[in-house]
């Protein structure tokens, strides 16, 4: 008897952590035996049991060639596994289209985020918004301060950035990826605050990119288990690290620079002395009728800078990168500004209709590094069928940027920087967004559907006069390293989700003194004048 106590007493110490794991697992894992149209999800690779790709996504210096071997071995459409979510890989502009564009509908929402939305950003943030009435207040008033006719207006803090840039890249050229990333966040600041930041060691850097590397930390793929698992999140937060506390003082800490920045400038329109900038047109609106509270008019502003800073500063300093390795490509842009410009003046925006090379060139830059390593992640609110696969409600579905722009069928020689692969689509990006025919459009670096990137006019011109000033003013090479040998750079990426380019070693040289006599007097006139 005393021995069939013991055993009974072992299989219940075995078997209820097997029980408890099935009921875990069951509820955080659909299947097929809950769902017969599973069996109709689109192919991919096989995953382990509960944690599913996990593994095969963990290293995300290794997703981007994943995504493209997954296409080439299952085709347009495929699917693979995190946890309970499911993700469908949508690796064609036909795909994109049907889907993320024509039943935007459906397709517009972003995945639950227990850590990084719910709790560190208080819900407020609109790039993890799931789709639904705020989200779309919220798009509709960014839209109207980020237009193209409000791009236009944003044109001289572009033009007077660009000239101290210029001026940064003469003096200390070996910091030209620091002078990238000032140039950007100023940009941003200026049009979301009217501040600019006019060097790298200015306090609001440092206050900006503390919110920023919050933000970086809380996105790393894998960071936080309840954004891979999100029905975990109701679990005791003890079981997975005390993550609520953790995000609660995120939230504490970005909300402070957020709320603080807006009361400041609040207080500025209601004096008189603010400047024409995006939350002085935003304040001026009627919030409360529009159902926007303080903090998340904060947050929109403060988003600004975080979706517009790191994006546009990791693009130009991969076209740095792009004109190092290939320099046939930046020979051909000069002699196109020559030709149109000339040595007296730099270019300016007015030559840029005339620049289709250099037009070209902002377009391959971006797809040859579209801004983040994974693709862009969407999410849907209904089931959905589409060419007989089953895409269940609650799917992330990922715009496969890099299947797509390295798709040797669409882009001759993928691998390789070729601006002229693009002079037949001379026409700015937002106009390739709206277009019909999928395979018209340039690239998908912008996103695609409802949640398409709204500040693509204003990154556009920041593109354009950064990229057409250096090449104008410059010459960029590989540094020269011991023995006259030139040194290779560094081509990898640094951890995190952007495709910021690791630093790099770049020989940034004026073509001639009076390229620099000419950008050192324009700037002046610029001071003069009073600057913006
Ligand atoms: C080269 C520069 C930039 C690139 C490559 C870029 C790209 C993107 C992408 C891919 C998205 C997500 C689209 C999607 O979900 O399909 C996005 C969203 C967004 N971008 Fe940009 N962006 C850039 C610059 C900017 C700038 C300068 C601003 C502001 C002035 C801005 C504001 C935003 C905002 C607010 C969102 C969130 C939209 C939403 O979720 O509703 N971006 N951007």
């Amino acid at each position: 008897m005393g021995n069939l106590r013991w055993v009974h007493l072992v299989l219940v110490a075995i078997c209820l952590p097997i029980v408890q794991l099935l009921v875990l697992y069951f509820y955080t894992i659909p299947s097929t035996l809950t769902d017969k149209r599973r069996r109709h999800l689109p192919p991919g690779p096989r995953g382990l049991p509960f944690v599913g790709n996990l593994f095969d996504l963990s290293d995300s210096e290794l997703v981007r060639q994943k995504a493209q071997n997954w296409f080439r071995q299952y085709g347009d459409i495929f699917y693979t596994k995190i946890g309970g979510t499911d993700y469908i890989w949508l690796s064609s502009p036909r795909a994109v289209r049907d889907l993320l564009d024509k039943k935007s509908s459906i397709y517009s929402s972003r995945s639950p985020a227990p850590f990084a939305q719910d709790v560190a950003s208080g819900g407020k943030r609109q790039l993890f918004m799931q789709y639904g009435p705020e989200w779309r207040q919220l798009r509709k008033t960014s839209h109207s301060l980020l237009n193209m006719q409000s791009a236009i207006k944003y044109q001289p803090i572009q033009d007077y950035e660009s000239k101290q840039l210029m001026i940064d890249l003469i003096q200390d050229p070996e910091n030209f990826y620091e002078h990238n990333r000032r140039y950007s966040s100023s940009v941003i600041m200026y049009v979301t605050y009217g501040y600019r930041l006019p060097s790298w060691e200015h306090p609001l850097v440092k206050k900006i990119f503390s919110v920023l590397d919050n933000l970086t930390e809380m996105t790393a793929p894998g960071a936080h288990v309840v954004d891979s698992f999100p029905s975990l999140a109701s679990l005791p937060q003890w079981l997975l690290g005390n993550w609520r506390s953790h995000a609660k003082k995120v939230f504490q800490y970005d909300s402070k620079v957020y709320l603080g920045l807006w009361r400041e400038l609040k207080e500025k329109v209601d004096n008189g002395t603010a400047k024409e900038c995006f939350v002085k047109g935003f304040y001026e609106q009627d919030l409360k009728k529009h159902g926007i509270d303080e903090l998340l008019a904060a947050y929109t502003c403060g988003g600004l800078v975080e979706a517009g800073s790191e994006t546009t500063a990791t693009t130009l300093n991969n076209f740095i990168l792009a004109m190092i390795l290939f320099p046939e490509a930046a020979k051909t842009a000069q002699e196109e500004i020559d030709r149109v410009v000339g040595e007296d003046r730099m270019p300016s925006w007015d030559d840029e209709q005339n620049l289709p090379y250099v037009r070209a060139l902002v377009k391959e830059t971006l797809r040859w590094r579209p801004v983040n390593k994974f693709g862009m992640p969407h999410y849907t609110s209904e089931d959905d069928w589409y060419e007989g696969y089953f895409i269940p409600k609650g799917s992330v579905v990922m715009l496969n940027w890099w299947a797509i722009h390295f798709d040797p069928k669409l882009h001759h020689a993928p691998d390789t920087f070729d601006p002229a692969r693009y002079l037949g689509k001379p026409l700015p990006a937002a106009d390739y967004i709206n277009t019909n025919d999928p395979y018209l459009r340039d690239h998908f670096t912008y996103g695609a559907g409802r949640r398409v990137c709204p500040g693509v006019h204003v990154a556009e011109r920041s593109l354009y006069i950064n990229i057409a000033r250096t090449l104008w003013g410059f010459n960029l090479a590989k540094k020269m390293g011991a023995n006259n040998k030139p040194i290779e750079p560094e081509t990898e990426m640094v951890r995190g989700f952007l495709s910021v380019p690791k630093h790099f070693d770049a020989a940034i040289t004026p073509r001639s003194e009076a390229h620099v006599q000419c950008m050192r007097r324009e700037f002046e006139q610029e001071v003069a004048r009073g600057g913006i």
